[in-house]
């Protein structure tokens, strides 16, 4: 589990996260959503320490990630496995190498034990053996994806962190991209948190829902009060398009 406590980040004068306290449960797909600028990215940066929060605390475990040894800190960046908006794979190297390179650069396992490691997790996402020496700009962007998903998971990371994870994919490409995160989520019992705009995706997949709004913690729930509640900044975030907007009409 991941908790933030009294989480503050300015730059310079500009405050653009105040006192958020959450937590990011385990085997749980978490989900931070908000209008663009909300302060999505700043939270998901400071929470895996590539900013340094102005004020407050990440706890990894109980444990303050900016006030740990290096060592320690180096621990829990090897559980992080991070899949990045536009899979940002390595363009020279095939989907199998694109896998292996995690392993090769942090895992003490022998050459055979790497293998075979990479073999699994492109299994286990479901890209065919024979697909595996092709180069990211021969496969499509949802098979991007899915290699991108295979190499977040190789090294066994208790913490998935998701950008956009469906940005740029068609709408029945994306839902199998999130169930796909889903179903890694309860199987390996990994903490997962997912950065979304789209509504499609926190109904699908949010077990817990994190609604920022101007750089504060506006709303949290599940995937049924976000349909419901009355907080009028998540109800025009949740029916802003007219498709959503329409099907409100209809319920009620
Ligand atoms: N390095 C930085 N220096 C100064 N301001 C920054 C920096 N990074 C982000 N900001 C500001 O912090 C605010 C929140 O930005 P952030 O990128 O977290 O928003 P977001 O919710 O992720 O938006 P989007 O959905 O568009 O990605 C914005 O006003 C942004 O300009």
């Amino acid at each position: 589990m991941i908790e933030i406590k009294g989480l503050y980040k300015s730059f310079g004068d500009a405050e653009v996260l105040r006192d958020i306290n959450l937590s990011f449960k385990k085997g749980k797909v978490n989900m931070i959503i908000g209008q663009s600028g909300s302060g999505k990215s700043v939270l998901t940066k400071c929470t895996v320490g590539l900013l340094k929060p102005t004020e407050g605390e990440v706890l990894y475990n109980g444990k303050d990630f900016f006030k740990i040894s290096e060592d320690e800190r180096r621990e829990i960046r090897k559980q992080m496995g991070m899949l990045f908006q536009g899979s940002a794979l390595f363009d020279s190297m095939s989907v199998l190498e694109n896998v292996l390179f995690p392993l090769r650069m942090f895992s003490d396992a022998s050459t055979e034990e790497i293998m075979d490691r990479a073999m699994f997790c492109l299994k286990r996402v479901k890209i065919a053996e024979e697909r595996i020496h092709l180069f990211p700009s021969e496969i499509s962007g949802g098979m991007q994806k899915r290699v991108g998903i295979a190499r977040a998971i190789a090294m066994k990371p208790a913490y998935l962190f998701c950008d956009e994870p469906n940005s740029g994919l068609d709408p029945k490409t994306s839902i199998v991209i999130d169930k796909l995160i889903q179903e890694i989520t309860y199987e390996y019992d990994i903490t997962t948190i997912v950065i979304s705009h789209d509504m499609n995706s926190v109904i699908e997949i949010g077990d817990h829902i994190h609604f920022l709004y101007n750089g504060s913690m506006w709303w949290g729930g599940d995937k049924r009060d976000i349909l419901t509640t009355q907080n009028k900044e998540v109800n025009d975030f949740v029916y802003a398009s007219s498709f959503m907007a329409e099907l409100k009409e209809k319920l009620q």
